[in-house]
């Protein structure tokens, strides 16, 4: 069968890559997915300067086993790092490189952008509207007109087809008002939905503590629990940005959840959770899941089902 994919006119070989902020934040964990079963590989999330991020304990599977809670704070090498890489990157390679940016101001994202595009290079911008985890910092996917201000500004700047990374959102109003903001940005050409789910709080029985350090233990949630509202942004966007593509990730653990997402209309399927915990071999464990489910319903390749999802 066909896994292989295109988003904002580069190839996949196959659907699958690293949800951002997982294995990527070091030339080694780019390696790595490198020469993993990914089709694709996104850079952690950059900011002008080098961060350390919040103390730890900051990421932690939670025991129920149903997930992860996260409050990194981006941590990051600094963008002239990523810059860097993706200079040296050997763009004949099958894989695109997508590189994720998450400036504190716009400002700063301006500035990175225009580093990136003076460098001119074929990677892959997406700038990151929804980090839950930096205090003091409330994201932008919350705040609709200052995303839509942000992107008046990067759109023209980046000029080639670019993505943005949007937080989970639970109101029929709020998909509408964001697709409206989108559709204005004709090289805007994907949205990845959704990044996790912000500001849970994990709790552990025996000692009355929350799990992680930072924030009084409040951090982004991720991992099968939240893949039913990744499914519905997935699907809400798929439906109004004719002509743009999604990128779902959230909740994917295996190929039944990566066959839901594509499913809802999903391009392209990220792993945050599922990879940090299995590794990079977990590429190759989820594409012949995937492989197996298309062969049993007789699909030859992702496009004939993509965005299919029935409804009663
Ligand atoms: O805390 C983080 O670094 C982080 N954590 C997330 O769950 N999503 C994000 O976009 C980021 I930038």
């Amino acid at each position: 069968v066909d896994l292989s994919t295109t988003i904002a006119g580069a190839h996949l070989d196959n659907v699958f890559f690293n949800a951002s902020g997982v294995w990527c934040q070091h030339e080694e964990e780019l390696q790595a997915l490198l020469e993993s079963g990914s089709g694709s590989l996104i850079t952690k999330s950059a900011t002008y300067e080098h961060r350390e991020g919040n103390p730890s304990p900051r990421y932690l599977p939670l025991p129920s086993g149903i997930g992860s809670i996260n409050s990194m704070g981006l941590p990051n090498e600094g963008y002239e790092y990523y810059l860097n890489y993706a200079r040296k990157f050997d763009y004949t390679h099958a894989k695109p490189l997508f590189i994720s940016l998450s400036g504190l101001s716009l400002a700063d994202n301006v500035k990175m952008v225009e580093a990136f595009v003076q460098a001119n290079l074929p990677c892959i911008l997406e700038v990151n509207f929804s980090c839950p985890n930096v205090p003091g910092k409330p994201q932008l996917g919350y705040d609709i007109d200052a995303m839509d201000a942000a992107l008046a500004t990067l759109a023209p700047l980046i000029k080639k087809p670019f993505g943005i990374k949007l937080p989970p959102y639970f109101d029929i109003a709020h998909f509408d008002q964001v697709a409206a903001v989108v559709n204005k940005y004709d090289n805007l050409a994907y949205v990845t939905c959704i990044n996790s789910v912000g500001n849970g709080l994990a709790i552990d029985l025996d000692t009355e503590t929350a799990l992680i350090k930072p924030k009084d233990g409040f951090g982004g949630l991720g991992g099968l629990m939240v893949l039913n509202t990744a499914l519905a942004n997935v699907n809400a966007f798929y439906r109004r940005l004719p002509g743009k593509q999604v990128i779902g990730v959230g909740g994917v653990v295996s190929g039944k959840e990566a066959f839901l997402h594509i499913l809802a209309g999903a391009s392209a399927v990220q792993i945050g959770t599922q990879l940090k915990e299995e590794g990079p071999a977990m590429f190759d464990r989820i594409k012949k899941e995937l492989t197996e489910i298309m062969e049993k319903k007789g699909y030859k390749s992702v496009e004939e089902f993509r965005g299919k999802v029935k409804t009663l």
